[in-house]
C-alpha cells in the first residue's frame, strides 16, 4: 500500500523556496522563491542576497543608520526569475515566502507568472505590498496565502551506513 504522509505540491514548493532562504545572510529577514511550471516541474529558486561580485562580508546587511543593504540586496524573487536566464516563464508559479514588493510584482507580472503563493504577509500595511496588489490585481495575476497540513517538514540527513 502507498505512504499516506507524503507532502502535497504546495508543501514541496514552498519547502524548497524556504530551504533556498536558508542560503540567506540577511540577519533579519530570508526570503526564499520557487518558481514552477504550470506541470509542477521546478524552472528556478532564489533567496535575497548581494548581487554577484559584491561580497556578503563588504556589503552592509544594517537596516538604518548611514550604509543599509536596501539598495544593494536582490530580492528572492527577481533572483529566481533572473536564474532562469530567460527560459519563458509563461503561465508559471512562484511559491515565496514573503509577499512580493513592488518592484518584484513588476518583474513577475512581467515575466509572465501568473499565481504567486506566499507564506508570510507581514509588510501588508506598506505602500510596496499595497501597489504590489494593486498591480497584480490589474493584471491579473492571482495571489493566495499557502496553508499547509503541517506545521514543520524535518530534514534527516542521517542514513543507514
Ligand atoms: N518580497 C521580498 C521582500 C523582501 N525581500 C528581502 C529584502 C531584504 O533582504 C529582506 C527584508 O529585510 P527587512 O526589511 O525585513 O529587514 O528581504 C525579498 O527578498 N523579497
Ligand atoms: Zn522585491
Amino acid at each position: 500500500m502507498k505512504r499516506r504522509d507524503y507532502i502535497c505540491w504546495d508543501e514541496y514548493f514552498m519547502g524548497v523556496a524556504m530551504l533556498a532562504a536558508k542560503r540567506s545572510k540577511d540577519p533579519n529577514t530570508q526570503v526564499g522563491a520557487c518558481i514552477v511550471s504550470q506541470d509542477n516541474i521546478i524552472l528556478s529558486t532564489g533567496y535575497n542576497g548581494f548581487p554577484v561580485g559584491c561580497s556578503d562580508d563588504d556589503y552592509p546587511w544594517d537596516r538604518e543608520g548611514e550604509q543599509t543593504k536596501y539598495p544593494f540586496v536582490v530580492h528572492a524573487e527577481l533572483n529566481a526569475i533572473l536564474n532562469t536566464r530567460g527560459k519563458s516563464l509563461e503561465n508559471a508559479k512562484i511559491y515565496v515566502a514573503l509577499f512580493p514588493c513592488n518592484e518584484c510584482a513588476k518583474a513577475i507580472i512581467q515575466s509572465g507568472i501568473r499565481e504567486v503563493v506566499y507564506l508570510s504577509d507581514k509588510y501588508a500595511h506598506t505602500d510596496g505590498t499595497l501597489a504590489s496588489k494593486r498591480m497584480m490585481d490589474s493584471a491579473g495575476v492571482k495571489y493566495r496565502r499557502f496553508t499547509p497540513s503541517v506545521d514543520t517538514i524535518t530534514l534527516d540527513f542521517r542514513v543507514e551506513q
